[in-house]
């Protein structure tokens, strides 16, 4: 029987529209966020639908570029490509510029997907290093994080939801959350009449959210596995179990990775820069549900949650893991 290929499926948000299960990242190392624009042109190309990015990545404008080239050249038309992107904690106050500021630098008049790209509220600090001159993890000369005491996480997600909810207003499709805990999602729900799309967080054979992923299949939320990888030098490459699941499936690594989330109805988001990775991870590997168990259930023994810090570590489950890395 023949496979789809890993951009083929697609999955339904809980307002009926379509998404690509597969997509690629394009949260870029500082070095090299121009090279973001050869990385979308390749994966589209290659077949990709789905572009995930945010306005805290300093890329829009090269996938705005992209984009641009790409319709210009027939490749793709808008309607057939799904782009998300996010509001920042600095930004918690400002859905909408920030929106405004996305949309001007991918060069799009809608997105299909907004999401709050952190459930914080940070101080905007000036810093030439920082994204729009404004640092993305404020913390003062001790290291401490500089919340904005006079804010209120959810008020993020109410201003995206009005953003959704004006009839008047075509600039996005679907709203969404990101490094959303169980606790923050029930308050979404009792407070806002807007049950999130999507909620994108870190997930993987070493963090498998199981509990996490068992609420937002209950309240058709769609799981999006970030750095399924490992993040940077995707670490996760060398797990033994994906040894042996590589030579049983005759597959890659990176196509274990990332048909596992896939096979669970999870959206799946790898990055990468280089043009022949883009076009060579897309094989959909069949895995039996004993072999996406086993693969859940090694991070029961071996966790481990690569993005945390000290800005985070006020969440729920970043907490816990932020204090479990500053003691290991
Ligand atoms: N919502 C959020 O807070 C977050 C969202 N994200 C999104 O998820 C995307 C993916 O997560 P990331 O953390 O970027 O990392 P990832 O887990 O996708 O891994 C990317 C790393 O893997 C390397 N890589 C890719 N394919 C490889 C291969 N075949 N062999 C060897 N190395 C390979 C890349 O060079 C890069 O260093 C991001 O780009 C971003 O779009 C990521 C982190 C947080
Ligand atoms: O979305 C994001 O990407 C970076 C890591 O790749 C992380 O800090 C941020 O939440």
């Amino acid at each position: 029987m023949l496979h789809p290929v890993s951009s083929e499926v697609y999955f339904t948000f809980n307002n009926g529209n379509k998404v690509p299960a597969f997509g690629l990242g394009t949260a870029a190392p500082h070095q090299k966020l121009a090279e973001t624009k050869q990385a979308v042109k390749a994966a589209v190309k290659a077949g990709y639908r789905h572009i995930d990015t945010a306005w805290a990545y300093g890329v829009e404008e090269y996938v705005g570029e992209a984009l641009q080239e790409l319709f210009e050249e027939g490749v793709v038309k808008r309607e057939d490509l799904h782009v998300t992107t996010k509001v920042w904690h600095t930004m918690w106050s400002d859905a909408n510029k920030s929106l405004n500021e996305s949309l001007h630098r991918l060069k799009l008049d809608y997105v299909d997907l907004l999401l709050q790209h952190w459930p914080l509220c940070t101080q905007k600090i000036p810093d030439p290093h920082g994204v729009d001159n404004i640092a993305k993890e404020p913390v003062d000369d001790q290291g401490k994080p500089l919340y904005d005491e006079n804010g209120d996480w959810i008020e993020t997600y109410k201003q995206i939801e009005r953003i959704y909810l004006d009839p008047e207003d075509t600039r996005v499709r679907a709203i969404g959350v990101s490094n959303y805990p169980i606790e923050y999602l029930m308050r979404v729900l009792k407070e806002c009449r807007t049950v999130p799309a999507c909620n994108q967080v870190e997930l993987h054979p070493r963090l498998p959210q199981r509990e996490l992923r068992e609420f937002c299949n209950e309240h058709k939320i769609i799981v999006t596995a970030y750095s399924p990888l490992g993040g940077n030098g995707a670490p996760l490459l060398d797990l033994p179990i994906l040894k042996e699941l590589s030579e049983k499936y005759d597959a890659s690594p990176n196509d274990i990775l990332t048909s596992f989330h896939i096979r669970q109805g999870t959206i799946v988001i790898p990055r990468s820069l280089n043009p022949t990775r883009i076009a060579s991870n897309l094989e959909f590997v069949p895995l039996s549900a004993e072999d996406v168990r086993r693969l859940n259930e090694y991070g029961e023994t071996n966790k481990k949650r690569f993005i945390n810090g000290p800005v985070s570590s006020i969440i729920p489950g970043f907490r816990e893991d932020f204090l479990m890395e500053q003691h290991s």
